[in-house]
């Protein structure tokens, strides 16, 4: 199918037409006309927060198959939620309704009052989420993937060596910094997927099964780093196959069993 015509295939947007007059003090460039403010940042003076989450009655069906039976959750700064069930049981339905990548069929789910929707700004300042695995670019070294995301939400130039180096370290994997994603195993993969969601500033973390492919010393790794990053003050909900993993660093644990109305154990649903 052809293309439309437009300004976009005409060169590099940054490019200024000769003779164009450089923005004043103050005046937005053209690209910055164009494209939408950044959700966030690293160096922003008031980092992301919120006061509660709230998964009301959410359901998800696809015509008569039940992804997601009506479930209630709420979740609150620092806590670390994990939830166990079995496989079907819609624990990533879930996760996908709790961070606005999926609407529910039925219910709703609300950051301190407003709808949650992961194309919304307000929303991508402060989630950060890695619900399966992510396409990626073949030509871009792990590094580059990461200095892409340190930069898209608003890291400092200077700064993005010492804050890739830091997530690559704390995660075992520096030595993979200059790989590309298909030159590495699985749970590196996994590993380096993680360094994503995590080196961008958020208030709630969403992981889907981030244990998974780990080995056990690295499961207890990343137990560690769930556990520092509470500490610093993040939420997190995860879905977890592992319990030992999951009851040594949650502040809750969520059941979902099979079909069933389920509430949120905190009792304030
Ligand atoms: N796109 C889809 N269309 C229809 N049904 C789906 C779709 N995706 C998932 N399901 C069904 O929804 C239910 C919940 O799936 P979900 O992936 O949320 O389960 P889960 O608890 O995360 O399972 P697991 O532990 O195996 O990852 C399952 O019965 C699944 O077959």
């Amino acid at each position: 199918m052809a293309r439309k015509k437009g300004p976009a295939q005409k060169g590099p947007a940054q490019t200024p037409p000769k003779n164009a007059a450089a923005p004043a003090a103050g005046e937005k460039t053209a690209v910055e006309k164009t494209v939408p403010a950044l959700p966030g940042g690293t160096n922003v003076a008031h980092p992301p927060t919120f006061t509660e989450f709230l998964a009301k009655d959410v359901t998800c069906k696809v015509g008569d198959n039940v992804m997601l039976p009506p479930t209630t959750m709420r979740v609150r700064p620092g806590e670390n939620v994990a939830i166990l069930g079995e496989n079907g049981a819609g624990k990533t339905t879930f996760l996908r309704v709790l961070s606005g990548n999926l609407e529910p069929s039925g219910g709703t789910v609300t950051r301190d009052g407003q709808p949650v929707d992961e194309r919304d700004p307000a929303t991508r300042r402060i989630i950060s989420s890695l619900i399966g695995p992510i396409a990626g670019f073949r030509d871009m070294t792990i590094a580059d993937h990461l200095i892409l995301v340190d930069q898209t939400w608003g890291g400092d130039r200077g700064g993005a060596g010492d804050r890739i180096a830091a997530v690559l370290n704390r995660l075992d994997i520096l030595s993979l910094a200059n790989r590309y994603l298909s030159e590495v195993s699985s749970g590196q993969r996994q590993l380096a997927e993680l360094a994503m969601a995590l080196l961008r500033p958020s208030a709630l973390l969403v992981l889907d099964e981030p244990e998974q492919r780990l080995d056990a010393g690295r499961r207890a790794m990343l137990a560690e780093v769930l556990d520092e990053r509470r500490k610093q003050g993040s939420s997190i909900v995860w879905v977890c196959h592992d319990p030992v993993m999951a009851e040594s660093v949650a502040t809750r644990i969520e059941h979902f069993p099979q079909g069933g109305r389920r509430v949120s154990q905190d009792g304030s649903a």
